[in-house]
């Protein structure tokens, strides 16, 4: 579904992320941790060219994204949506408005805009918030109104860069169980960053742990409960995978 090969991305004389290749299978929920600044969002980001690399490829759904034109680029992306820790809704527009806004920018037919709108805003529970404004909801409303915009192009992939870091932990669980319905019932494939051992456990089936730019591992996900972590990747995979045995992916 998504592959990178010998990907690589530096800022000024910063090698961000160091010849990175990984597969991201279709279906899957696959998860990214690593200690802050490992690379986990910049890795997520040249998933879909929002980070341009400097040396290696980007394939999506068999089409090869880097050396593309802007032109077919903004079409392939529409099979990308993406989702935010702090959301990234428009404050001055209303719920509705802020789905609507990608239909328009994707130049959606327009005379089944409206439908598409309001059955994304149904499928992520908010079909009675259409004209409020993001200033009036609570996070977790605020990131379920994110998600029906990423969903209103019919995504064949959702990326979420910390989607629930900035919420509760009740409020992290509906909206992990809102990704789980949009993997299992829309066949969404889902990558999803979190530096939360908990989010990463609860939902991925496979595990990718990056450390300084490279990835670390990728192991298949056995729960075993929460401990606590020291942030090395060591302890990562240690706590992913059953009775410390590694399960490479
Ligand atoms: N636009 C940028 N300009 C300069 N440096 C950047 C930029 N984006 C990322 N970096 C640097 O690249 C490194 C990796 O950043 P990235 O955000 O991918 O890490 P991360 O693992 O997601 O960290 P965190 O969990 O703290 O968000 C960090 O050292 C960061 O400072």
């Amino acid at each position: 579904m998504i592959r990178l090969h010998n990907v690589s991305k530096h800022f000024s004389q910063f090698q961000a992320i160091k010849s990175v290749s990984l597969t991201i299978n279709k279906g899957e929920i696959h998860g990214i941790i690593g200690a802050s600044g490992a690379g986990k969002s910049t890795l997520l980001r040249l998933m879909n060219l929002l980070e341009i690399p400097d040396r290696g490829e980007v394939e999506v759904n068999g089409k090869t994204l880097t050396h593309m034109t802007s032109k077919n680029l903004r079409q392939v992306r529409k099979s990308i949506g993406m989702i935010f820790q702090h959301f990234n809704l428009v404050a001055n527009k209303t719920v509705y408005e802020n789905v609507a806004v990608s239909l328009e920018l994707a130049n959606f037919p327009k005379k089944e805009r409206r439908s598409r709108v309001l059955e994304c805003l149904h499928f992520v529970g908010l079909g009675s918030f259409l004209d409020k404004y993001p200033a009036q909801l609570s996070g977790g409303q605020k990131q379920r109104v994110a998600i029906a915009r990423a969903l209103a192009n019919k995504p064949q992939v959702l990326l979420c860069d910390e989607p629930t870091s900035a919420l509760d932990p009740n409020t992290t669980a509906d909206i992990l169980g809102v990704l789980e319905n949009i993997n299992t019932r829309l066949g969404v494939t889902i990558v999803i960053v979190s530096h939360e051992m908990e989010v990463i456990k609860s939902i991925c089936n496979r595990v990718t742990i990056m450390a300084d730019g490279e990835i670390y591992d990728t192991v298949l996900s056995k729960p075993k409960g929460i401990q606590n972590t020291d942030n090395s990747p060591a302890s990562f995979v240690e706590q992913l995978t059953k009775d410390g045995e590694l399960d490479h992916a």
